[in-house]
């Protein structure tokens, strides 16, 4: 994916909230911007997350045949891996299982093979896991392919292969192979890799035009982030063709980060018989957080609004929210001018520079975020106290798009420090919206008036 393509998905994604206004009945499908939206979001994820995410929710295990007995691990020892990937698990720090892994990892690794679809929240160990499966399930005196993996794009099956090389750098005899394109081999060529990974239609293509892959002798299958691979109905497709030519007895494994219904569905083609492993993420309340909302007349307004804010109360870290990245440009560099520093997450950017950004932000290095949402969606950044709709979130109908407030603004159980939530109202649309959120989460929001020192003073009380 090239950088320009994505920020071209940016701003076409932007330009449809930008016209939500003028016209609230257009309604707006781009698939190559959804999977590539989806996609970055991932991306991001991966290289915010350098360690675990924990979570206190348990783990839900559905077994396949419910009689036979429930395996789980508490140390990496007890899966009697071969030494040189025990000695690569702990040369990448882990020190034991994480939440998921006790479960899915002596599943994967049960003899006769299970198959699996396993689901949580990004950081919560799952790649980390199937990439131990596949390196304990090769024959490196085989020189073919026996592990094939798909993800869904480039990028993200580039992110893969760099774990199963770290993994296996005391495990050299196993070789890894990139499906990706640009990686060109002849027609009739023979794979001497035995740990194949890229995307589907590069996959496919081996599989099938090429036959640089024999897919009969795959034993294990894994289709990650599933969630995203079925943003375009091409890789659907493609994914369905692949697993079409796998032996019965191969072993099936599907990830994914999120399980809405197209998922399930998709999983359940995938996957015969599966095992389930699910790790709910945590909810998110309001319960803890002081909501208001500024009357203001334009954004010049929002923006006084906003230095009145800064000038009553100390905060220590805030994100702010705009609607268009134009919006987003023009605050930021206003509140440069008032002596903030500020950071730009912007439609423009690379994932890349994204990453970089969201990581300085977390170290505390700026002390103001100002983001469109298409740029910040999925990011969680727990530590900020104090949230500023500059514009409202809604969805593409003009509506309150009540899902992304709550993503915004929520805390979960265990990050339950109060916070604050100031939402810049500036016409009767935005008050519209306020008043859907309201009527949604049954929760006032006080009108709090910025020119009313002591009053911005009692909120950070
Ligand atoms: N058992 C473990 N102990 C310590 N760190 C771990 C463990 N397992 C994974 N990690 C680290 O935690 C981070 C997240 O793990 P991983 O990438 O496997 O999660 P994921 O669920 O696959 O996330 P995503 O959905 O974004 O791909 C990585 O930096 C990984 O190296």
């Amino acid at each position: 994916m090239a950088t320009d393509s994505w920020a071209l998905a940016v701003d076409k994604q932007e330009s449809t909230t930008d016209s939500v206004s003028l016209n609230s009945d257009r309604s707006f499908t781009c698939h190559s911007c959804l999977l590539e939206d989806k996609a970055a979001q991932s991306l991001l994820n991966k290289m915010i997350h350098t360690s675990l995410v924990n979570t206190t929710n348990q783990v839900e295990v559905l077994q396949r045949d419910p009689n036979s007995p429930l395996y789980s691990v508490k140390t990496f020892e007890e899966l009697r891996l071969k030494d040189k990937l025990l000695k690569g698990v702990y040369d990448m720090g882990f020190n034991r299982p994480s939440k998921i892994q006790e479960n899915a990892l002596p599943m994967m690794l049960a003899e006769p093979p299970q198959n699996l679809i396993a689901q949580s929240q990004s950081g919560t160990g799952k790649t980390a896991a199937f990439v131990l499966a596949m390196l304990s399930h090769v024959d490196p005196t085989n020189k073919w392919a026996q592990c094939l993996c798909i993800a869904p794009t480039y990028e993200l099956a580039l992110q893969t292969g760099k774990v199963i090389e770290q993994m296996g750098k005391f495990y050299p005899e196993v070789k890894l192979a990139y499906a990706i394109r640009g990686n060109k081999l002849d027609r009739g060529a023979k794979l001497q890799e035995q740990i194949v990974i890229g995307t589907p239609g590069t996959v496919l293509d081996w599989c099938s035009k090429l036959k640089i892959i024999n897919p009969k002798k795959i034993s294990v299958f894994v289709l990650d982030e599933a969630d995203v691979m079925i943003a375009t109905q091409g890789h659907q497709d493609q994914s369905i063709r692949i697993q079409r030519m796998l032996p019965k007895e191969c072993q099936m494994l599907l990830f994914s980060a999120t399980f809405e219904d197209s998922v399930w569905k998709f999983a359940e083609r995938v996957v015969p018989d599966p095992n389930i492993i699910k790790l709910k993420r945590e909810e998110e309340t309001l319960d803890t957080i002081k909501q208001y909302y500024v009357l203001c007349s334009d954004k010049e307004e929002k923006f006084t609004a906003l230095c009145n804010i800064y000038g009553a109360i100390t905060i220590a870290q805030a994100m702010i929210f705009c609607h268009t990245r134009r919006t987003a440009g023009w605050l930021a560099a206003e509140l440069t001018k008032e002596g903030h520093v500020v950071a730009l997450l912007s439609g423009e950017m690379t994932v890349e520079q994204r990453a970089a950004i969201i990581e300085r932000f977390r170290e505390g290095k700026e002390k103001v975020l100002v983001t469109t949402n298409v740029c910040s969606r999925g990011i969680d950044v727990e530590q900020v106290s104090v949230v500023i709709n500059f514009d409202l979130p809604m969805d593409k109908y003009g509506n309150a798009d009540n899902e992304t407030y709550l993503h915004r603004i929520g805390r979960t159980g265990r990050f339950g420090k109060r916070g604050l939530a100031v939402n810049m109202i500036d016409s009767k649309h935005s008050m519209n919206i306020l008043n859907q959120i309201e009527e949604h989460f049954n929760k006032k929001i006080n009108k709090l008036d910025t020119d009313d020192l002591d009053e911005i003073e009692k909120i950070s009380n």
